[in-house]
C-alpha cells in the first residue's frame, strides 16, 4: 500500500509548500493523502507521462461548475469527446503556432502601449506598479488573440474593469456566483462583438454561443493571471539578483542596437538565450500554478508498485535560488523544453492536459520583458527595503505585494 496520510490540517495556507515539506519528510516520490473525503495522490510527476491515459481527467469542482457552465470549458471538462473537440478548437485556431506568429504585430502594439506608460513614469520619476501594468498587458494580449483588435489603444473593454480581484478569488462558492454574473456580462459583450461580425445567423446559434462563452471564459481565466504572475515574479527575481539583471540587459542591448524604437520578435528575440533562460528559471521557481490543475484517475492504476484507486485526484508539485545559468548548461537546456518531457520542470503540466498556450506565452513573455530591460533601468522606490517575495495562494500563486519600481530611460529613445 502507498503511505496514506489522513491530515487535511497538514496543508497550510500555501498548499504547494506544505506538500513539498511533506514529501521531504516522508521520503517517497508519491504519497496518497486523504484530504477530507478525497483521496489525493501527490508529487508524482512521472505519473503524468507514464500513466497519462489514466490520469487525464479532471475532478469536479463546485466553483468551476458555477463559473464554467457545468465545466463545459477546456480546463475543467472531464476527459470526454466534448473536451477533445473543445481543446481541438483552441489548439487549432486560437493558439496554433501560425496564429501565434501572425499575432506578432498585435503583440508589439500592446508592448508599445505599455512602454508609453512606463516612459511617462520615467519622465516624471514616478513609481510604476508593475503588477498592475503586467495585468493590463496580459489582458490586452489575450483580448487581441480572442477578439477584434483594440484599434490603436484605449478602445474595447478592459478585463480589469470587470475583475480587479479575480486572481485573489479563492474557492468560495458564494463569491463564484457573483463573479459568474460578471463573467456573463463580459461574455455577452464579447459574444455581441463576435455576432456582429457574423452576417447570417443559424439554428445552432445558441449552442455556438454556449461554446464561445465557455471557451472565451476559459482563455481569460487560464491566460491572464498566469501571464501576469510569471512576469511579476521574473522582474522581482531580477531585481533581487542585480548580476542576472545586468547580464540580461547586456544581452538585450547587444542584440538590439541602441536607439531602436523597440525590440521586435522578428529581428531580435531568437538570439537571446539568457532571456529564454530567465523565463525558464522564473517558472522553475515560481510556477504560477504549482500544483497544475488537478488531474483525476479514470481507472485503478499501478504506480511504482502501488495501487492507486480509480477516482483519485493527482496533484503534481513543482521547485529554490534564482540562477538562470542552470538552463544554459547543455544537458538542462536540451531537456527543459516546457513540453513536459522533463519531470523536474513542469510549469505547463504534461501529457494530454498540457497547457495549449506554451508558444503563445513564450512569445508574450519574451517580447515584454526584453523591452522592459532594453529601454529602462529599474530601481526600488526610496525607503523600500526590497521586494516582498511572500506568496499568496488563490487560484494561482502570486506575489503577496504588488511589485513597485521606478524606471529611468536607459538611453535616448528615437
Ligand atoms: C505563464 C503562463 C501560463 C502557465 C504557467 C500555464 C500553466 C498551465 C498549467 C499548469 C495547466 C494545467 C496542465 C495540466 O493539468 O497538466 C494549464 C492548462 C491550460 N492552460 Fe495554461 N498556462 C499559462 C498560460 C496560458 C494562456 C495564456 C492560455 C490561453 C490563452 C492558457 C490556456 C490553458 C488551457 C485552456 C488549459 C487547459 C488544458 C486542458 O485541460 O486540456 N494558459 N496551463
Amino acid at each position: 500500500m502507498l503511505p496514506v496520510i489522513e491530515h487535511l490540517h497538514l496543508i497550510g495556507s500555501l498548499p504547494h509548500r506544505s506538500l513539498c515539506d511533506l514529501a521531504r519528510k516522508h521520503g517517497p516520490d508519491v504519497m496518497l493523502l486523504r484530504l477530507g473525503a478525497v483521496p489525493t495522490l501527490v508529487g508524482a510527476k512521472a505519473v503524468l507521462c507514464t500513466h497519462d491515459h489514466v490520469f487525464a481527467s479532471r475532478p469536479r469542482f463546485t466553483v468551476a461548475n458555477i463559473l464554467f457552465n457545468g465545466s463545459t470549458d477546456v480546463s475543467f471538462a472531464p476527459y470526454s469527446e466534448y473536451w477533445r473537440q473543445a481543446r481541438k478548437v483552441v489548439t487549432a485556431h486560437l493558439l496554433a503556432p501560425g496564429k501565434v506568429r501572425s499575432g506578432r504585430a498585435a503583440r508589439e502594439q500592446e508592448v508599445r502601449l505599455v512602454m508609453a506608460r512606463v516612459r511617462d513614469a520615467a519622465a516624471a520619476r514616478m513609481v510604476v506598479d508593475l503588477t498592475e501594468l503586467f495585468s493590463f498587458f496580459a489582458n490586452g494580449i489575450v483580448c487581441q488573440d480572442m477578439v477584434a483588435p483594440r484599434g490603436g489603444g484605449g478602445g474595447g473593454f478592459n478585463l480589469d474593469d470587470y475583475f480587479p480581484s479575480f486572481a485573489r478569488l479563492g474557492f468560495v462558492s458564494a463569491r463564484a456566483v457573483k463573479h459568474k454574473k460578471r463573467w456573463d456580462d463580459l461574455l455577452d459583450s464579447l459574444i455581441g462583438k463576435h455576432a456582429s461580425k457574423t452576417t447570417e445567423s443559424n439554428e445552432d446559434e445558441h449552442e455556438d454561443e454556449d461554446f464561445i462563452d465557455a471557451v472565451l471564459m476559459d482563455m481569460f481565466a487560464a491566460g491572464v493571471d498566469t501571464t501576469c504572475i510569471a512576469l511579476d515574479f521574473a522582474l522581482a527575481e531580477l531585481m533581487r539578483k542585480p548580476q542576472a539583471m545586468a547580464k540580461l540587459q547586456a544581452e538585450v542591448r547587444r542584440c538590439a542596437w541602441e536607439g531602436k524604437e523597440m525590440v521586435t520578435e522578428a529581428a531580435n528575440l531568437s538570439s537571446m538565450s539568457y532571456l529564454k533562460a530567465v523565463m525558464k528559471e522564473s517558472m522553475w521557481l515560481h510556477a504560477p500554478g504549482p500544483l497544475l490543475i488537478p488531474h483525476f484517475s479514470m481507472a485503478d492504476c499501478d504506480v511504482e508498485g502501488y495501487t492507486v484507486p480509480s477516482r483519485t485526484r493527482v496533484l503534481v508539485n513543482s521547485a529554490e535560488e534564482f540562477k538562470p545559468e542552470r538552463f544554459l548548461e547543455e544537458a538542462m537546456d536540451a531537456a527543459s523544453d516546457f513540453q513536459g518531457n522533463d519531470f523536474c520542470f513542469l510549469p505547463f503540466g504534461s501529457g494530454q492536459r498540457i497547457c495549449p498556450a506554451i508558444n503563445f506565452t513564450t512569445a508574450t513573455f519574451e517580447i515584454i520583458l526584453a523591452n522592459h530591460v532594453y529601454h529602462f533601468n529599474w530601481e526600488l522606490p526610496p525607503g523600500s527595503t526590497g521586494i516582498d517575495m511572500s506568496e499568496s495562494f488563490g487560484i494561482y500563486v502570486h506575489c503577496q505585494e504588488n511589485v513597485l519600481l521606478i524606471p529611468s530611460l536607459a538611453h535616448q529613445d528615437v
